[in-house]
């Protein structure tokens, strides 16, 4: 059989999910959203496309959550983006309350799917939705790192004038304006960065990293990124789907690794068709262990002062 995504939220970063998981030949999409009409009309022009883009997958538009009825996977978008001059974690209280509401219906109807939560702020909500689902850890996880990491290649290639295939770079921590991109860990064809960059230019490709979000809202001024949110999320969901193992940054559930107990942070993890297979526990420097547990301490305190907003 063929496998079903839930796509919640049917705005930039969902719409432009369901359009890469069909023309990706990744899944068939049930689309959701509350605005009657927008995720009937996004699915038909979607299912319209297919002879011009090949493939037979089925879209499906609803506001009825019976009709994502055991899919294989649930990724929740639903929520509103930031806007100029706000920070993510402004998001909190907008998206707090929505997020639980979502995850119960969802959870009802689909309880053996993988959830993948993209809704900011993200580590905050990744944790609320798997706190209101009864889910073990393992099945809820955030999208955060790959975007981040997609966002430091991209940095790397324009710095080095060289093709991204070559690069792959690594990025720890929240996602936030203290998350960790590590440039021992981002290389190009195996080559770390720290041997072809001068540590002034890495910083100041970490710094417009950090705030590669940020940036984008900046010039968009109506909202937020969404063409390589739905990119990254589509490969977390083929990751997912496909059970090959792959090896991706994640906001995961940290039982016990890097000196942190009991939190959802971004880290790298194996992820298989259960959801997080395994955390991979990278050997850090000092500082870098600094910089993550910064990081993580700064989640956690909004994480904290959440539940009282919370339902
Ligand atoms: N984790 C990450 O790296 C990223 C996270 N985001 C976040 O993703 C979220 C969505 O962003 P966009 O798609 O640009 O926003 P958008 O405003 O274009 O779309 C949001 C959609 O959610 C729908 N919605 C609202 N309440 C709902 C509910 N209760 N049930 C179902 N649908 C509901 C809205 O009707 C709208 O269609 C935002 O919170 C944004 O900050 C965006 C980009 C990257
Ligand atoms: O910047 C935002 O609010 C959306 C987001 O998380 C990103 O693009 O990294």
């Amino acid at each position: 059989m063929s496998s079903r995504v839930a796509v919640l939220g049917a705005g930039n970063v969902g719409s432009a999910l369901a359009q890469r998981l069909a023309e990706g030949n990744i899944a068939d999409v049930v689309l959701l959203d509350v605005i009657a009409g927008r995720p009937q009309g996004l699915a038909l022009d979607l299912t319209q496309s297919r002879l011009i883009q090949g493939h037979d997958r089925q879209i499906l538009g609803t506001t009825d959550y019976n009709d994502i009825h055991h899919v294989d996977v649930v990724v929740i978008t639903a929520g509103f983006p930031r806007k100029q001059g706000m920070s993510r974690d402004d998001l909190l209280k907008l998206n707090g309350n929505l997020i639980q509401d979502i995850t119960r219906q969802a959870v009802a109807v689909a309880p053996d799917a993988v959830y993948v939560v993209v809704t900011n702020p993200l580590d905050v909500m990744t944790h609320v939705a798997w706190q209101v689902s009864g889910l073990p850890p393992q099945k809820v996880m955030g999208m955060a790192g790959v975007l981040d990491a997609a966002r430091f290649a991209a940095f790397i290639a324009l710095e080095l004038n060289i093709s991204v295939k070559d690069i792959r770079a690594m990025v720890l921590g929240g996602h936030g304006d203290l998350m960790v991109p590590l440039p021992r860990y981002s290389s190009v064809s195996g080559i770390p960065i720290t041997e072809l960059l001068p540590a002034a230019t890495i910083d100041r490709l970490i710094q417009r990293t950090r705030h590669g979000g940020a940036e984008i809202v900046n010039l968009l001024q109506t909202g937020s990124a969404f063409y390589t949110p739905a990119a990254a999320a589509a490969l977390m969901v083929e990751a997912i789907l496909s059970n090959q193992a792959r090896l991706l940054p994640v906001c995961a559930y940290v039982e016990q690794a890097y000196n942190l107990r009991g939190m959802y942070v971004g880290v790298p993890a194996r992820i298989d068709r259960q959801g997080v297979a395994q955390i991979v526990e990278l050997s850090l420097t000092e500082s870098e262990l600094q910089a993550l547990h910064a990081s993580a301490y700064a989640v956690q305190g909004v994480i904290a002062a959440t539940q009282s907003l919370l339902n």
